[in-house]
């Protein structure tokens, strides 16, 4: 089974915010860094190159979701940027996801390198069932909607999903064992949950058979983020003294 070392959420506002946490996790068993909106929105391109450049690989998690030409069009951007992972929305449906493999590949090929692996958004972690049925109007539950959403992903050719690892059993019973279930959400005993609804420990998301966690507040909003980073790949590699 692939267990990727743990994902950091680089959700920090500027460049040298970004380049302290490069340096604190650069010892020992090195993170892949997401890049999300607000790091993405302000700097683009050039803060992906940073991370790349300080030899660490970029999860790309921009969350594309918009008719398919305009998502296949972005994806082929993206793909030429060399990195190893980034997602989509399964909710924009079969053509979108299609169309959004289709130009991730296209933009790895014209840029010679290998395409990012393509990870689609099941149910964000920070919905439960009362939101999905109150505000959404989805009348299946969440762990059923999760389970379509992940077919649907297989069907697209996608690698895998990002889902809560509470789903991860689940979505292994219709996709199978070799479908990637990344896992945010992720919240030592000791972190508060901030808006996230479906929380799981390091620990116990190694247990439910995560392929990977990614990790934000709890190791970027710390004083020690490389105590709490350690702490957390050592939970989830069941590497404890
Ligand atoms: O369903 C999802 C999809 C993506 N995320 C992202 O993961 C991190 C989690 O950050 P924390 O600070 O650990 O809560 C963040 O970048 C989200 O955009 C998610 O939480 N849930």
């Amino acid at each position: 089974m692939i267990r990727l070392t743990p994902i950091v959420a680089l959700d920090v506002a500027d460049l040298t915010q970004v380049a302290t946490l490069l340096d604190q996790l650069s010892v020992g068993p090195r993170p892949i860094f997401k890049i999300g909106m607000e790091l993405f929105y302000h700097y683009g391109p050039d803060v992906v190159k940073q991370v790349q450049r300080a030899g660490f690989d970029v999860f790309l998690d921009l969350k594309l979701h918009d008719i398919p030409n305009t998502v296949e069009r972005a994806m082929t951007v993206i793909g030429a940027l060399g990195v190893k992972l980034t997602t989509i929305h399964a909710a924009g449906g079969l053509e979108m996801l299609t169309a959004g493999k289709r130009g991730l590949k296209a933009g790895a090929r014209q840029a010679g390198i290998e395409p990012a692996k393509l990870l689609a958004i099941t149910q964000l972690t920070s919905i439960d069932d009362r939101i999905l049925h109150e505000q959404q109007h989805i009348s299946i539950s969440l762990n059923e909607s999760v389970q379509e959403y992940a077919k649907l992903s297989q069907t697209a050719g996608l690698a895998g999903v990002v889902c809560s690892a509470k789903e991860v059993t689940l979505i292994r019973q219709v996709v199978g064992p070799s479908f990637l279930c990344i896992t945010p959400g992720i919240r030592p005993f000791t972190a508060q949950q901030d808006d996230q609804k479906r929380v799981v420990t390091p620990t116990k998301a190694r247990q439910l058979g995560s392929n990977g966690i990614v990790v934000g507040r709890p190791i970027t909003q710390v004083n020690d983020p490389k105590k709490a980073y350690y702490q957390i790949a050592a939970e989830f590699t069941e590497e404890q003294k």
